[in-house]
């Protein structure tokens, strides 16, 4: 999906909702675990109850290939069930020499038909080129991560002025460009959006933290918000887990459209 493509579903379905398929066997309802498939049963019908309310689907990898073979068969069968003007994310955080790179790319944008995939910078430009080299794919680099962890290198000032992750944010973008570059900023890093959006303007920005993690919504999205949208906000825990009975598709559902419902109040207010 290309940037145009992708702003003008955020448009149309008054959502930056992006879902988070964090899907754990410990903790999905007990009753799917009689079936074939459970964690395909579960995302299935999570998909279904929320994608009238959601733009993008982030399964984080680490879920998946935690359970080897059968994991990998999981997410292979949910990246075909999603539709193709959803925007899928593989939450994979990659980066590595530049052949190896390579590799990494076309597993997630070639055999499993991804639009994007986390990359986490520190390796530098090598590391990231290659997955640039797709038509059409992204490359979503971490930035400001969401977690307290984030501060200990991202807020370091540097002797040249400004902090890392600023840095991180003004070199990449000789790497590659608005039509197939993201970044990571975490939500509960409300404070810093303006200051990140007058570096990148008009990049798209993942923002994971709303939900179980306490993020405010309202905030970043008064600082974060673009003429075409410009944000993808991920929620996993607090929509998929809403609740673990015979219910769970449908609280999800519902936890989903709260979200649309009052991102769609800003969108009119600051589009
Ligand atoms: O800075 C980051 C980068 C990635 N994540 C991932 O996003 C989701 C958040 O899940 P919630 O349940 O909504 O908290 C998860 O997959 C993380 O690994 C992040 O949280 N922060």
């Amino acid at each position: 999906m290309n940037y145009q493509e992708l702003s003008q579903q955020i448009k149309s379905k008054s959502s930056y909702l992006c879902v988070g398929l964090d899907s754990d066997i410990n903790k999905i309802p007990q009753h799917l675990l009689k079936e074939e498939d459970p964690i395909f049963e579960f995302n299935k019908q999570i998909i279904d109850a929320t994608i009238d309310y959601a733009v993008a689907y982030k399964p984080n990898i680490a879920f998946y290939e935690s359970m080897g073979v059968k994991g990998w068969e999981s997410l292979q069968k949910t990246i075909e069930y999603l539709p193709d003007d959803v925007f899928t994310i593989a939450d994979a955080k990659r980066g590595d020499i530049g052949n190896t790179s390579k590799m990494y790319a076309k597993a997630f944008f070639e055999q499993m038909n991804f639009d994007s995939i986390t990359v986490a910078p520190y390796m530098g430009s090598d590391s990231v080129e290659p997955f640039l080299e797709f038509e059409d794919k992204w490359v979503i680099l971490l930035a400001l991560t969401s977690n307290a962890g984030g501060k200990d290198f991202q807020f370091e000032s540097l002797n040249s002025g400004g902090l890392l992750y600023q840095k991180v944010l003004e070199v990449s973008q000789k790497w590659g460009t608005k039509e197939n570059m993201m970044y990571v900023v975490g939500a509960t890093r409300s404070d810093e959006f303006k200051e990140i959006r007058k570096l990148v303007p008009n990049h798209f920005l993942l923002v994971p933290g709303v939900g179980a993690q306490g993020g405010n919504l309202k905030e970043l999205s008064q600082n974060g918000l673009n003429k075409d949208g410009g944000l993808l906000v991920n929620s996993s825990r607090g929509i998929i887990y809403a609740s673990n009975g015979q219910d769970f598709a449908k609280t999800a559902g519902i936890k989903a459209l709260e979200i649309q419902k009052d991102m769609a109040g800003y969108l009119d207010q600051y589009l």
